[in-house]
């Protein structure tokens, strides 16, 4: 079987590209580095020491060439096996975004319906991905950068100690306390890092929102372009008090910096001024340690940068590697013996959403026969969605247990429990692919069941009008000739699906909202040839489409209050009745006052 492009990423990371791996790059970075930094050192001390033993012009002219070429060769190569280590850093990058997005779109459907999941998601892909002093992903560049200021720094502190033992002592320290104080800087943006997410949320909240383009058309209607205006201009007010604050931190941090560098700069040029003048050391030698005190500093300053970063990388990387990265899946075993037609049944069953204070079911109890046509009626927000959600596995019970025949869904695994049910919502929802694979989703080919499903969905005649017919791509936020359907076409093509998918389990919730009365009728007609011999559950809030069902459930207070058939039901005169009246009459009105006009 071919490995899926996020099974082989997982294992090139697992395998390949283990952070503490030092590779050939890394070291062939080092030696690069090493002698760029010795020769820029070096190079003028040659030239003094040449000038001093009066050397032959030719001689001269020669050690300057060698000496300039022998730069510029570590000049190529320098570029090209850092490109390499950031090749490297990408390909970790691109990883940890897959492993990411794999865990939040695979993972279970439950789990994205807590803030609390998705800030975290959020802050883990911020800061391990695209986090800018030090993301989990620039780990492997760190090291090299660590392993190659640690290697330079020895080297020049012992040169320098040679000569003078105190001159690496103070260099060090002065680099120390300046590192000290721009990490005290740091540590201020990072303990800012809740209220800076806040506030870059809220900030693409509002502008993702004001380019929506669902959302245009309301906003222009109900004049709300100021409301953005005055939210995102207070947005940004906020973020430039911020990063006034953080500029005077910064500001003081570096003028700290810069008053410990100068008292260095004092100690060490004094120094090495006092031996040259007492005949300790020549002028080339001299020229020589003024180069290396240079660039002590420099490396002491990267070496200390990159360890604390290099800490909160690995910190970062760690986390992530917990957290967001799955676990490789088991392949679970189907239950055997689980065949359709199935009975469902609700034994107890309550269910509470995440953080809500009421259960939205409780203590809910039915059966449906195999085969049997339910329809499904409450008001808004009695649970009639939740209903199915649990059903069909998306929502796991607080208590009590749902069964299909007989068989307890939570023993069956994800896969097969979803390949049960073939359910049609009132939200459509289209993926940026062709209309065919719109309505075939993971399903092998089929031409005949697809001219079937096309045909009874009555999407046939919307597809001989498209320019490449079933093959034509349903965005054009992704293809160039991709269409946009009518919300009404939209809900056709889910129709199409779920009779492609022809599961055993019929899932209805408001199909037909968005349809035309023709289209609703011939829907209905569909749904009665979808549903024979499967068991279905129809959700709708038209009583009337209610009527075709074997049985109507009534779902109040989170539980099913009244059971039967319309007649039975009318005959009982509860609420269902009532809400039925409700309703007639109002069609009655419009009927009384439609036939006035004409
Ligand atoms: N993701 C969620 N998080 C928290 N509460 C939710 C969530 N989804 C739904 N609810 C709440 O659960 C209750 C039942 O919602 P549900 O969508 O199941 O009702 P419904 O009967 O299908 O309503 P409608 O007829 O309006 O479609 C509502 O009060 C709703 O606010």
């Amino acid at each position: 079987m071919r490995k899926k492009p996020t099974e082989s990423l997982m294992h090139w990371y697992r395998q390949e590209a283990k952070p503490m791996r030092f590779t050939g790059q890394m070291i062939m970075i080092l030696l690069c580095q090493l002698a760029t930094t010795l020769l820029a050192a070096a190079i003028p001390a040659w030239l003094v020491q040449a000038l001093v033993a009066h050397t032959t012009i030719n001689h001269f002219v020669l050690l300057l060439v060698g000496l300039i070429g022998a730069q510029t060769l570590i000049g190529w190569v320098l570029p090209v096996t850092n490109a390499m280590l950031l090749i490297r850093q990408m390909l970790v990058r691109t990883l940890m975004i897959v492993s990411a997005q794999q865990d939040y779109i695979e993972g279970p459907y439950e789990r994205i319906l807590e803030p609390e999941y998705r800030e975290h998601r959020q802050r883990l892909i911020a800061y391990a991905i695209y986090g800018d002093d030090a993301a989990g992903s620039k780990v492997i560049v760190q090291e090299s950068a660590l392993l190659n200021a640690a290697a330079i720094l020895i080297i020049l502190s012992v040169t320098l100690a040679y000569y003078v033992w105190w001159i690496p002592i103070v260099a060090i320290a002065a680099a120390w306390g300046a590192n000290a104080l721009m990490q005290g800087y740091r540590r201020y943006i990072r303990a800012q890092r809740a209220q800076t997410e806040q506030m870059w949320n809220q900030q693409s909240y509002i502008s993702n929102s004001a380019y929506e383009e669902k959302n245009g058309k309301d906003i222009r209607l109900y004049h709300m372009g100021p409301w953005y205006q005055h939210r995102y201009h207070a947005l940004m007010q906020q973020e430039l008090q911020f990063r006034k604050q953080l500029g005077h931190r910064e500001l003081l941090a570096k003028l700290g910096g810069t008053w410990l560098n100068a008292v260095r700069d004092l100690l060490i040029y004094g120094g090495l001024i006092y031996i040259l003048f007492n005949g300790h050391v020549s002028l080339a030698v001299f020229t020589l340690l003024f180069g290396l005190v240079g660039q002590i500093g420099q490396q002491m300053t990267a070496l200390l940068t990159n360890w604390s970063e290099w800490q909160v990388s690995k910190r970062d990387l760690s986390e992530f590697a917990e957290q967001a990265m799955p676990p490789a899946k088991v392949a679970e075993q189907p239950v055997p013996g689980l065949t359709p037609p199935y009975t469902i049944r609700f034994d107890h069953v309550t269910y509470t959403y995440p953080h809500a204070k009421k259960p939205v079911l409780k203590d809910l109890n039915f059966t449906i026969p195999a085969g049997q046509k339910v329809a499904l009626v409450g008001l808004n927000g009695a649970g009639k969605t939740t209903l199915t959600m649990l059903l069909m596995g998306l929502l796991k019970p607080e208590q009590g247990t749902i069964y299909l025949n007989e068989v307890p869904i939570r023993t069956v695994p994800d896969l097969q429990l979803r390949a049960q049910f073939a359910p049609v919502f009132q939200d459509a929802l289209l993926f940026g692919r062709t209309l065919q694979e719109n309505i075939e989703m993971d399903l092998p080919h089929d031409a005949k069941r697809l001219q079937h499903a096309l045909a009874l969905s009555g999407l046939a005649d919307t597809v001989a009008q498209l320019p490449h017919g079933v093959a034509t791509q349903l965005t054009d936020k992704l293809h160039k000739d991709g269409v946009n359907l009518s919300g009404g076409q939209q809900q056709k093509l889910m129709v199409a699906r779920a009779l492609y998918r022809d599961a055993p389990i019929l899932i209805l919730d408001e199909p037909t909202a968005a349809l035309d009365a023709i289209a609703e009728r011939e829907q209905y007609q569909a749904y009665q040839a979808m549903a024979t011999g499967k068991t279905s559950i129809f959700i709708s809030h038209r009583m009337a489409s209610t009527k075709f069902a074997d049985k109507i459930f009534l779902l109040q207070g989170g539980q099913i209050n009244e059971a039967g058939t319309h007649a039975e039901l009318m005959a009982q005169n509860g609420a269902y009745a009532k809400l039925y009246q409700v309703q007639s009459q109002y069609y009655q009105k419009e009927v009384t006052h439609d036939e006035e006009i004409f």
